[in-house]
């Protein structure tokens, strides 16, 4: 499917894909499971990557666009593209250098990294080797002392922003592990917060997570913290528009990778609807699925101002650390840079709806009317 392929892990890496293989070579398979898998029958899951197959990007020729030009600014920061590492826990789980290696394959691209509450290595030492922006994502503990300590050090130690994930009052129910009996192994465990037993992610889930959050939550947030604050996992209009309203500086549109509710759809197909919503409101960032520089434009097309990456900076930490991780960012930013280039734009600001094309809705195409509904409700074909 994913075109020209050696059949086994490759010994060099010249796609997100290769480095999925040879990550999967290399990890034994419960740590993969818990790293691909996702909730219930994983159709989610499924439909984040499949999204991205429905459309097709329109390039315009004879443009007199040059040298293509990636970079972007973000909640007062310059971002040389519009692509972060998604939160991801315990990356000590494939390599022994966890977010250390990950900060340092970041920052070789100078892109941000949003590091998560369950983090294997200290924030303090992440911090210390980053080379861009740092965001801390938040599960916000019934303990809210935990809480807001955590929130403290990460203001304190220079990071950014707080990402507030708000579509896991629990963990979904992520059936690989519930029949591999999924634990961490002995020395991966949490380096930021305490007390408590990690060794199965769902039931540490049970018992910290505070289950019955609301907006409320945000003002709480406010009163321990000046940093600005990102809602990670938004995937309704009327949850972007309230979203807004209650002060978020920017929204994440989320299923967390096909790992909470599973049946719930593919973020692609939800973006352009929330981006009409939000109006311009905040800026909109999009994660799931995104394995090309051709998917980075597309979810740009449709109005995201960044996407965040997540499965595939492990397989690049996996499968060669630092390295890796810096040649997995670097993949993305070739291929969009490729992608540009070859669409017809010099810069993000020329890139908008008339670029991309839903097969669907291409009339000319066999595949027209096999009844899908419209990914964009204006049916944006234009030559
Ligand atoms: C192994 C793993 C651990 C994750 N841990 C977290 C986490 O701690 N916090 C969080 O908000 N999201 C977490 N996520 C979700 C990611 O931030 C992100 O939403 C998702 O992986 C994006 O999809 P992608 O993997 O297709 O790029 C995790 C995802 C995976 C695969
Ligand atoms: C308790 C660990 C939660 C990590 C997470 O969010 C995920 O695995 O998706």
């Amino acid at each position: 499917m994913r075109g020209a392929e050696p059949a086994d892990a490759p010994d060099e890496a010249f796609t997100l894909a290769d480095y999925e293989r040879r990550a999967r070579a290399l990890l034994p398979p419960a740590i993969w499971d818990f790293i691909a898998g996702g909730a219930g029958e994983e159709r989610t899951l499924r439909a984040n990557e499949a999204a991205f197959e429905r459309l097709w990007l329109l390039p315009r020729v004879l443009t007199g666009a040059g040298r293509p030009i990636t970079g972007i600014r973000l909640l007062g920061r310059d971002w040389p593209a519009p692509i972060g590492v998604a939160p991801v826990a315990y990356h000590t789980l494939v390599h022994p250098e966890g977010e250390i290696a990950t900060a340092r394959g970041a920052a070789r691209a100078g892109l941000p990294f949003v590091v998560s509450t369950f983090a294997g290595t200290v924030l303090e030492d992440i911090a210390a080797v980053a080379g861009g922006p740092l965001w801390l994502q938040l599960y916000c503990f019934r303990d809210r002392d935990v809480t807001r300590r955590l929130v403290e050090r990460a203001e304190h130690a220079g990071f950014e922003a707080i990402v507030l994930t708000v579509d896991a009052p629990r963990l979904g129910r992520r059936l690989r592990d519930v029949r591999n009996d999924f634990r961490l192994p002995p020395g991966v465990a949490p380096a930021n917060i305490s007390g408590d037993d990690f060794a199965s992610p769902a039931g540490h889930a049970a018992v910290a997570f505070d289950p019955a959050l609301d907006w409320s939550v945000l003002s709480w947030l406010r009163s321990v913290s000046g940093l600005p604050i990102v809602l990670k996992g938004i995937l309704g209009t009327s949850d972007a528009r309230r979203a807004v309203a209650a002060g978020a500086d920017a929204i994440v549109v989320s299923n967390h990778g096909g790992r909470q509710l599973d049946g719930s759809p593919a973020t692609l197909e939800m973006l352009p609807g929330i981006v009409a919503a939000v109006a311009g409101g905040v800026p909109v960032l999009i994660d799931g699925g995104v394995r090309r520089g051709v998917d980075v434009l597309a979810c740009l097309a449709l109005g995201a101002a960044a996407v965040l990456v997540g499965r595939p900076v492990l397989h690049g930490l996996t499968a060669g650390g630092a390295d890796g991780v810096a040649g997995v960012l670097g993949i993305l930013l070739d291929e969009l840079q490729d992608t540009m280039a070859l669409t017809g734009v010099d810069s993000l600001e020329a890139v908008d709806r008339s670029l991309v094309a839903q097969r669907e809705q291409l009339p000319h195409l066999p595949l027209a009317g096999l009844g899908t509904p419209p990914l964009l409700p204006d049916a944006a074909w234009r030559t």
